[in-house]
């Protein structure tokens, strides 16, 4: 499995903002029909994503924005969320550089090993194969790397590689400004549950758990029959996405219908995750999501995760189960 990480290294895909030869599909990338992307199907018109203006003065109007956008996509894209866009062009260049490493200094750091803090992998599905009963390994056209982060400790940057020069400053920087674009949201999530503002924070836990994950997709010859990332929820509470600017990529899952998520310059994506549906009591959604390959572009994403402390139990807050709401989990 790990060759695979490689493989991206030797192709001529050296710039995330340029046209580059696509890397050919070997057979252990192609889905089985069934869990193709089916690409035509996907409206480009029609529904699209909340845009979130954090900037916006009225902060009642902005809690229900988000509580709206949050039962009705279970994603949003906010701008004016105080990151500038220095910060976040550094942030990618250092991920794009990451990914652009020699073969043989990454692999030092490829592992399948989930409990390593620091690792990359190229993740894979199990899936059944038409007439053939047995399940196989299907790789995704991606290529990851995890670790985890902190908005105020910064000793998690000690274990992180000291090449690319500047991966260990920029994403020390970064995680201070997530962090606090973070708390910030799940306060007015928090509000827009009919909480305290501190009250969903609190229910997390004292040390959450703080994930990172970097994801390249290489141009890739033939769209239709891989993914990027495979339909998935996010497990974590919630996630914001740093993605490569002008560069479609993410869909989401609205009404039985993949819509795409249209980029938009200098905003960041915001996703529920598993832990904020169970906390909501099935009130938000924690979004089916995919990421779909492009054949003449690469994209480079950084998304940050923020997960219940490991001692945190979670269950639907009280004040959201009654008779209408019966207790979901
Ligand atoms: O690349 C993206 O836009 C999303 C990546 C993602 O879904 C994830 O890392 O969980
Ligand atoms: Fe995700």
């Amino acid at each position: 499995m790990s060759g695979n990480v490689f493989k991206w290294a030797n192709s001529d895909d050296n710039d995330s903002s340029t046209s580059s030869t696509a890397v050919s599909l070997t057979p252990n990338f192609i889905l089985p029909v069934e869990r193709r992307p089916n690409l035509a199907e996907v409206s480009k018109s029609g529904d699209s994503v909340p845009i979130i203006d954090m900037g916006r003065g009225d902060i009642d109007g902005l809690i229900k924005e988000i509580a709206k956008a949050s039962e009705e996509y279970g994603l949003f894209l906010i701008i004016n969320h105080g990151v500038t866009e220095e910060l976040c062009e550094s942030m990618l260049s250092a991920v794009t550089d990451l990914f652009h490493l020699p073969p043989q200094v990454k692999a030092r750091l490829v592992s399948d090993d989930p409990t390593k803090d620091v690792r990359f992998c190229n993740h894979f599905r199990k899936a059944e194969d038409k007439g053939d009963q047995k399940a196989k390994k299907f790789s995704m056209w991606s290529e990851v790397f995890k670790h985890s982060w902190h908005p105020a400790d910064d000793s998690f940057a000690e274990l992180l590689p000291s090449d690319p020069p500047n991966y260990r400053r920029v994403v020390t920087a970064y995680a201070k400004e997530i962090g606090f674009v973070m708390s910030l949201l799940l306060n007015l999530i928090s509000q827009g549950l009919g909480l305290e503002g501190d009250v969903l924070q609190d229910r997390l836990g004292k040390n959450p758990l703080f994930r990172a994950q970097a994801n390249y997709y290489p141009p890739c010859s033939n769209p239709d029959l891989t993914l990027g990332w495979d339909v998935h929820t996010d497990r974590d509470a919630l996630t914001v996405v740093l993605p490569t600017s002008n560069m479609e990529g993410l869909q989401i899952m609205k009404d039985n219908k993949w819509i795409v998520v249209d980029p938009v310059p200098n905003a960041l994506i915001v996703n529920i995750g598993d832990q904020l549906q169970v906390l909501s009591n099935g009130k938000y959604k924690s979004v089916l999501h995919r990421v779909v390959t492009n054949e003449h572009h690469s994209r480079v994403s950084l998304a940050m995760f923020y997960g219940p402390d490991k001692d945190a139990l979670i269950g639907p807050m009280e004040n959201l189960i009654d008779n209408q709401h019966p207790q979901l989990y």
